[in-house]
């Protein structure tokens, strides 16, 4: 094989598949070739004559070698005829594309403007006769055909063929992490600008109220989400929470159950959770709990909500006693970690999320600290007004896929925590107690990165890792503008709150510590003054 297409296009005839395609082709300074163009050159004969003399069946076969053809052997974007999913052939080298990393794209049109156009200039051969009538029953077979050999799904009412082909760019161009496991439901989670705009696709068409949870700060976003979910067609509940800690709480949950109730929500209705990762914990709760679960989906807007909080189903809220003391596993429909929104995201949070990536890196994916150190400079210069657009919009999202990809590794075999999925936990041991005693002062991401150190010196002292490797925790962390140290509180109230951590059984504390960059073990019960005096090691 000596080239793939970049992307296929599928849909009705009239949907625009030629216009837009060219358009994108264009944009993305590709090749374009359209199937039907293709077969008139090969039988020497427009498509009419072609079925005129020699019928469909004919038609069909030639068709489906020219595009298993060029789907092994063309660098640019294919549009394919109307009817030629329907081939089972088409179908079966269109599942080998999409295994292969392909996009195929559904190219929805509003079916008026697609029989407006369908119609205009005549020679299309499966609309002879009451032309609106045929392209109705055909799209009533078509349709259900092109969802299920389509990975990507356009719809394009409203939009120039300028405005749809950038949205099948974006689309194209997102990443996708697959979730799969024995006790999970599988979902995607979804990366990229303009990821949002899948958010009614997710959701499906059984939901007809949605409680749209959000945070104040985000509300540009939470805008579009609820022109989205108003444009499917769904009834939408704006549900305002305080922003950040103050929103994980149970008067927050219990004043949302209250408005369920009242407004009627039941069992196949949705939950949209929206925000930093305060946001999507406490919506993936009020979801996991009403009725017992409903569906719910997740639009990340911090960078740690998007590589962390809101893709693994742990929901929660914290209590006065703790951090995410209560709470479920409860596995969201699917995740869409839209680019676009870290428009808006300040730096100080952003660099926060790096210690999510940062911890990922060290558990599991050594390639994640070579992209944190070689471009550790930028990251830290953060500006999300100039982000989008700027080679660091492609290092992010490799970052996020890469994160995100180590998350579903923990989380697709052991979602309930019982062993694998506690590594995710690195760091959190000490970074949970900072968190209570700075009463949620300090940020999440940053209490990581000192607890991380923490652990770090704690295998350091039980012979797990040489000091190199504690050196470099340090020396990584503070380059991406982490703190790796903390003076805030006593070592007996950090002890008795790691007591209280949720890694911890009777009255033994459990670590996660490293023995080699992407290895990690087990530490229970370590030598007290071990923990103890890596706590005075992190208190420089
Ligand atoms: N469930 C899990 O597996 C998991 C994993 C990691 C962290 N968490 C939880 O996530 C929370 C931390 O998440 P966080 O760091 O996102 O904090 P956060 O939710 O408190 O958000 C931080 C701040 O950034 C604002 N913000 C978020 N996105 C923005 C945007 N695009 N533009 C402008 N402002 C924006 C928020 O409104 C908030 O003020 C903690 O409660 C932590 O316990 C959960
Ligand atoms: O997904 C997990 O499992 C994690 O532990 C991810 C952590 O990064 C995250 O901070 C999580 O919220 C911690 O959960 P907790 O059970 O320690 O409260």
């Amino acid at each position: 094989m000596t080239a793939r297409p970049h992307a296929v296009i599928i849909g009705m005839m009239g949907a625009g598949k030629t216009r837009v395609g060219k358009e994108v082709a264009h944009m993305l300074r590709l090749p374009f070739a359209d199937a039907d163009v293709e077969i008139e050159h090969e039988v020497g004969m427009k498509i009419p004559a072609y079925f005129d003399k020699h019928g469909e069946p004919a038609f069909r076969e030639v068709e489906a070698d020219l595009i298993a053809d060029f789907l092994e052997d063309f660098d640019g974007i294919f549009s394919l005829g109307g009817g030629a999913p329907m081939t089972p052939s088409t179908q079966e080298a269109l599942v080998d594309y999409i295994a292969q990393g392909g996009c195929v794209v559904y190219l929805d049109a509003d079916p008026k403007e697609a029989m407006e156009r369908a119609n205009r200039g005549g020679g299309r051969p499966m609309l002879n006769g009451d032309a609106n009538a045929r392209w109705k029953k055909l799209f009533k077979e078509r349709d259900p055909v092109f969802r299920n050999v389509a990975n990507v799904h356009v719809h394009t009412r409203g939009l120039t063929p300028q405005g749809a082909a950038k949205k099948v760019i974006d689309m194209v161009s997102q990443r996708t992490v697959h979730i799969d496991g024995a006790a999970i439901e599988p979902y995607d989670v979804v990366i990229g600008e303009g990821a949002m705009n899948r958010l009614v696709d997710v959701l499906g068409s059984k939901p007809v109220r949605i409680a749209l949870i959000h945070t104040q700060p985000v509300q540009r976003h939470s805008d579009r989400a609820r022109a989205l979910l108003r444009q499917g067609g769904y009834e939408v509940s704006d549900i305002v929470i305080p922003d950040a800690e103050p929103g994980k709480t149970i008067t927050v949950a219990n004043r949302i159950w209250e408005r369920l109730g009242n407004e009627g929500f039941t069992r196949s209705d949705a939950v949209v959770g929206l925000g930093g990762g305060a946001a999507t914990d406490l919506a993936g709760f009020v979801a996991a709990t009403w009725m017992r679960g409903v569906r719910y989906v997740n639009c990340p807007t911090s960078l740690l909500a998007m590589v962390d909080a809101s893709t693994g189903g742990k929901t929660g809220i914290n209590t006065p006693q703790g951090k995410n003391l209560v709470g479920s596993f409860y596995t969201p429909a699917g995740v869409l970690a839209d680019m676009n929104v870290l428009a808006t995201l300040p730096n100080d949070i952003f660099i926060e999320g790096l210690g999510e990536v940062a911890k990922s890196g060290f558990i599991r994916d050594p390639e994640i600290l070579t992209v944190l150190e070689r471009h550790a400079a930028q990251l830290r210069a953060f500006d999300g007004s100039t982000f989008l657009g700027s080679p660091m919009e492609d290092v992010v999202a490799e970052l996020i896929e890469r994160t995100v990809t180590v998350k579903a590794y923990h989380v697709s075999s052991d979602l309930k925590e019982k062993g694998l999925r506690e590594f995710l936990n690195y760091g959190h041991t000490l970074a949970h107690a900072i968190e209570q005693l700075e009463h949620f002062r300090w940020r999440h991401g940053n209490a990581v990165a000192v607890g991380m150190v923490y652990a770090a010196e704690l295998a350091h002292l039980t012979g797990h890792i040489d000091q190199d490797l504690v050196d470099y925790h340090r020396s990584l962390l503070t380059s991406l503008g982490l703190p790796t140290s903390w003076n805030g509180g006593l070592f007996d109230d950090v002890l008795a709150l790691m007591h209280r951590d949720k890694k911890a059984r009777g009255n033994e504390l459990r670590f996660v510590v490293l023995d080699s960059i992407g290895h990690v073990v087990h530490l229970d019960n370590p030598p007290a003054d071990a923990v103890e005096e890596a706590f005075r090691r992190i208190q420089q």
